[in-house]
């Protein structure tokens, strides 16, 4: 385990940082550039944990990927040149690779067993199990098909019009690529509109889905054909910086060509109704997935509800927003979020008994959480429990708290954010 000592900024938080490539298009252009025919170049890319894991997954499944920092070459082999892996496929951490890869190995006859580490064994996959057996692939796993170790053998499928209970991205792609072979039409309905990456990307490979507001439909039988792939910056990771410079007083930070997909700037929406003085600069909006830059201004803040649609526009950022209400006026709440309890941790938990420690005035309930502002922060002997934002929330945390803040299990930040740390350090003056 390792552990990391903080102590709060002495003055603002002044600079620029360009942050890394986005985690859900660095995946699916690794995914997609492997069952594509031709070879695939990907610039950009994410070399975190997570996105590393979906690389090693296709290499496994007998695709030829190279990687030089953050480029990646891809010689695809078709949906059908995947070949059965002779060993596990491990997503370590990853969600993403496990229900994505799940919806690749539906469409071929061979058989493949998934594993991931300890936080993967707790987190749900019948949510995408379920459907895919429905249309034909034969799954077996813990509790039904639910838990890893899971096994999977794919082949002929039929198209089902499936109604998610959820609003999930992981989802919806894991049902669209079974689609890819699956016989007439498959259309995935979801209660709101999740991130639309893999809609998006597919257009890019030359495959066409349809979508109303949130429903997407796909028809068999669509070849993808190789591409290039410039991944933006990720908004995940720049919203650490936007409530870091938001909250500490000083602060003045620019983040360069971060990636602005209308269906994952909840962030931006809900810190500028709390009173956060951002600038979006630089737009630039005719590209497959639109980016800008943003600079962000120490401000004051006030209490705000997030709710509803603006949930999966912004779902892994609420452990840092839950941050940010701690240090506005007023109340916040933020519910229709149970899906908080199935990711890394179960983070309503988790950020509420690390920011309670830490001295704020937060409850769970059981959908969300209540803040109530604005309270002085102190240090503590906090731990990421190995999930990569509680460890990056704690560490922006940490600059306004009293005393030292130390946090165990810090190397979690390195599945989305490797260098983390030292790039928010060196924004201290
Ligand atoms: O499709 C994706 O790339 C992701 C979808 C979201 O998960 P859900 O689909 O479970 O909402 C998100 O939390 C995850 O970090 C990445
Ligand atoms: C939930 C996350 O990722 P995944 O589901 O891919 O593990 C995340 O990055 O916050």
């Amino acid at each position: 385990m390792g552990s990391i000592q903080l102590t709060s900024a002495k003055n603002g938080l002044i600079g620029t940082v360009d942050v890394p490539g986005d985690k859900s298009i660095s995946h699916r252009a690794v995914m997609f550039g492997s069952i594509a025919e031709g070879v695939t170049t990907v610039k950009g890319f994410l070399p975190g944990e997570d996105c590393l894991s979906t690389i090693s997954c296709f290499q496994k499944l007998g695709v030829s990927i190279q990687r030089d920092e953050d480029s990646v070459t891809i010689e695809g082999k078709g949906i059908q040149g995947l070949q059965e892996p002779t060993e596990v496929l491990d997503v370590g951490n990853s969600g993403t690779t496990i229900r994505l890869m799940l919806g690749i190995l539906s469409n071929t006859p061979f058989h493949s067993v998934i594993i991931g580490d300890s936080s993967i064994g707790k987190r749900p996959m019948k949510r995408v199990t379920g459907p895919l057996r429905q249309m034909g692939a034969v799954i077996d796993g813990r509790e039904e098909g639910n838990l890893i170790p899971i096994s999977i053998r794919g082949g002929r499928t039929k198209g089902i019009i499936h109604e998610s209970a959820v609003a999930s991205a992981q989802v919806k792609s894991a049902v669209l690529l079974s689609g890819l072979t699956a016989e007439g039409e498959t259309t995935v309905k979801e209660p709101h509109k999740s991130r639309d990456h893999t809609e998006r990307m597919l257009k890019d490979f030359g495959v066409i889905t349809t979508s109303t507001e949130n429903t997407v439909t796909i028809r068999s039988g669509q070849a993808l054909k190789a591409t290039h792939i410039q991944v933006p910056g990720d908004i995940s990771s720049a919203a650490f910086f936007l409530v870091a410079g938001a909250i500490v007083p000083g602060s003045e930070i620019t983040l360069t060509k971060v990636g602005m997909n209308p269906t994952r700037t909840g962030i931006i929406d809900a810190l500028q109704a709390m009173g956060a003085d951002i600038t979006i600069t630089n737009e630039v909006k005719d590209a497959g997935e639109p980016y800008a830059d943003l600079i962000i201004k120490h401000s004051s803040l006030k209490g705000t509800e997030i709710s509803g649609d603006l949930i999966p526009r912004l779902i892994d950022e609420i452990p840092v927003i839950a941050l940010a209400a701690t240090q506005a006026e007023g109340t916040t709440v933020i519910k229709d979020a149970a899906e908080l309890k199935v990711k890394e941790t179960n983070r309503i938990d988790t950020v509420v008994r690390q920011l309670a420690a830490m001295g704020a005035d937060i409850e769970a309930t059981d959908d969300g959480m209540i803040i109530h502002g604005k309270t002085p922060l102190n240090g503590t002997e906090a731990d990421s429990f190995g999930d990569h934002r509680i460890g990056m929330m704690l560490a922006v945390a940490s600059l306004i708290a009293g005393g030292e803040t130390v946090i165990n299990n810090s190397e979690a930040a390195a599945v989305s954010y490797p260098g983390f740390y030292d790039v928010l350090k060196k924004l201290e003056q």
